[in-house]
């Protein structure tokens, strides 16, 4: 077996099941490799960004890793941001970069794609990943690929392997299982018990799950968790779609003064409010009504446990979930709890199309032929989301980077076989909407939304007065056919419900739902989102 051989067959051992990437001469080789061992599949998109995005988004909906395979410089430093993306919203994602050779690199020259030197790309990645390896030892090769590839289940953090282009085919051993993560016994055993201990005591106890639910594998564990604590479950912005098949008592999504109140009612006058694998993130925290006193919550997130003021280092969340349910039986009430209200029955007549317009048709849609896992782009696109039935979301909710949406739509059919539902607005389709011409090779039939407001909206609700907000009406429907799919221009609810309905019926082809929305509406929950924040900064009176 050969060097690139072993690697793909530990992605393979550890949960990968398909490479994302674009090739280039520091890569061909085990791009070669990749295409005839056919240990993996490998689907290549056009631009890499949205060769992150797509790999992010396999890694999200299968909770397993993924891989985007890249070339050295130009191919992975234009790949940072969906790494950086990957980083801050904890997900497991390999970057697997080809690079020059030692022979190359005692030459002398400077090497093409080289940026400062040559270990500039090595250093860069630092910053976003949770460990890294530069492939240049056949002997050493497997340990590390077993302790990168451990790191990054373990954080659930990207990583970065480098492969010079003339190690790859160079015989390599197995890499060995990767090393399992050690857990105090005792510290658990106290961590559980003080856990339990509180939510016992609380009057109000609401549990919140956020994305490391989703990353650890976690989510039918947690739901038969909080049955058993008789819990209401909240998720964040982050976490929506959580659970959203399980039998858990989903109350809803927090977010503060832009969620239902009864939401936020309910966390925020919580005495004991469990945040199991919640991101203390701005987008989940910044606008809410009141002030969540940490101290008074149980904080379960990035490998350690924090109850007002203990701490808990070094328990992983699946441990922890393991060691509360080792805890707890068949619960003495059932807890009756009113689920969420999504809006139904669209008024299919000539009115002009709002946002809250859209997430009505869509819950129409998903009544009529099930439930669609839906990629988000950021936009009001996704504060729109909020209003859809609760079916499984990916999308930048935190770290907030445009262009996510389609490259992520694309990567979610390829991981689950699943068609997706896309939601993305015209300015973030203009960066990375091209890859639905990926789609007629490999048989991908997502169907896409695209919110045409011919503006970048989100910024014009914090600074209206700026006329570089306004962008040009590109006419994205009519582009569709020459990229392989079906596209359709609509402008009214009666026309919205009818292209819904065209592209439920049509397979094989993507179909690209170009929606006409009038500047400066909004959907309602991005409406009370500003309004937030605009409360939150105004000057102090007095
Ligand atoms: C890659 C990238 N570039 C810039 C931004 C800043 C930004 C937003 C966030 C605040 O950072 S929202 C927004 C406009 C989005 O326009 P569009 O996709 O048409 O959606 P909508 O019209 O619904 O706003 C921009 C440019 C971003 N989030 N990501
Ligand atoms: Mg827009």
């Amino acid at each position: 077996m050969n060097l690139t051989e072993s690697l793909l067959h530990a992605f393979k051992a550890n949960g990968a099941r398909q490479i994302f990437g674009i090739p280039g001469d520091f890569a061909l080789p085990f791009f070669r490799i990749i295409e005839e061992s056919r240990i993996l599949p490998l689907f290549t998109l056009s631009h890499e960004p949205g060769v992150g995005f797509a790999a992010d988004a396999a890694a999200r909906i299968e909770g397993a890793l993924a891989v985007a395979a890249v070339t050295y410089g130009a191919g992975a430093l234009n790949m940072i941001n969906s790494v950086a993306a990957a980083y801050a919203e904890k997900v497991p994602l390999v970057v697997l970069s080809g690079g020059p050779g030692k022979g190359e690199s005692r030459s002398g020259l400077l090497l093409h794609h080289q940026a400062k030197t040559l270990d500039s790309q090595f250093r860069i990645f630092e910053e976003i990943t949770c460990d890294r390896v530069r492939l240049d030892d056949a002997a050493r090769a497997p340990a590390d690929i077993a302790r990168v590839l451990g790191n990054c289940l373990k954080h659930s953090r990207p990583v970065y392997i480098e492969l010079p282009r003339d190690m790859v085919a160079v015989p390599c051993a197995e890499v060995p299982p990767l090393p399992a993560p050690e857990v105090d016994a005792e510290a658990l055993a106290a961590c559980a018990d003080e856990v339990l201990k509180r939510l016992a005591a609380a009057e109000r106890p609401v549990l919140m799950v956020d994305v490391e639910v989703r990353r650890y594998g976690l989510e039918a564990k947690v739901a038969e968790l909080a049955r058993r604590l008789a819990l209401p479950v909240a998720t964040c912005f982050m976490g929506r779609g959580l659970l959203a098949d399980s039998d858990a008592a989903l109350v809803g999504t927090y977010m503060g003064m832009a969620g239902l109140p009864e939401v936020t009612q309910l966390v925020e006058n919580s005495d004991g409010l469990f945040l199991l694998g919640v991101i203390l993130s701005d987008t989940n925290f910044a606008v809410s009504a009141k002030k969540i006193d940490l101290r008074k919550t149980i904080v379960a997130c990035d490998g350690s446990v924090r109850l007002g003021y203990h701490v808990y280092p070094e328990i992983p969340l699946a441990a922890l979930v393991d060691a509360l349910l080792e805890r707890t039986g068949e619960p003495a009430r059932r807890l009756a709890f009113a689920p969420p209200h999504y809006p139904r029955g669209l008024v299919a007549d000539d009115a002009p199309i709002a946002p809250n317009d859209i997430a009505t048709a869509v819950n129409d849609l998903m009544a009529a032929h099930g439930k669609l896992p839906i990629a988000s782009d950021m936009g009001d696109c996704l504060f729109t989301a909020m209003d859809i039935e609760h079916t499984a979301l990916v999308a930048p909710g935190y770290y907030a980077t445009m262009g996510y949406g389609v490259p992520a739509g694309l990567g979610l059919q390829a991981a689950t076989g699943q068609r997706p539902l896309i939601l993305v607005g015209d300015g973030a389709f203009q960066m990375t909407g091209w890859e639905l011409g990926n789609c007629r090779r490999y048989g991908w039939d997502p169907i896409v939304l695209l919110f045409n407001n011919a503006s970048w909206e989100m910024l014009r609700t914090f600074q209206p007065e700026s006329a570089f907000n306004n962008l040009d009406d590109w006419g994205f429907a009519s582009m569709a056919a020459g990229l392989g799919g079906d596209g359709v221009r609509v402008h009214t609810r009666r026309e919205l419900q009818a292209a819904l309905a065209q592209a439920a019926a049509t397979r094989g082809r993507f179909q690209l739902v170009e929606i006409m929305i009038p500047r400066g509406v909004l959907s309602q929950t991005l409406q009370r989102f500003v309004a937030g924040v605009k409360r939150l900064n105004a000057p102090k009176q007095g």
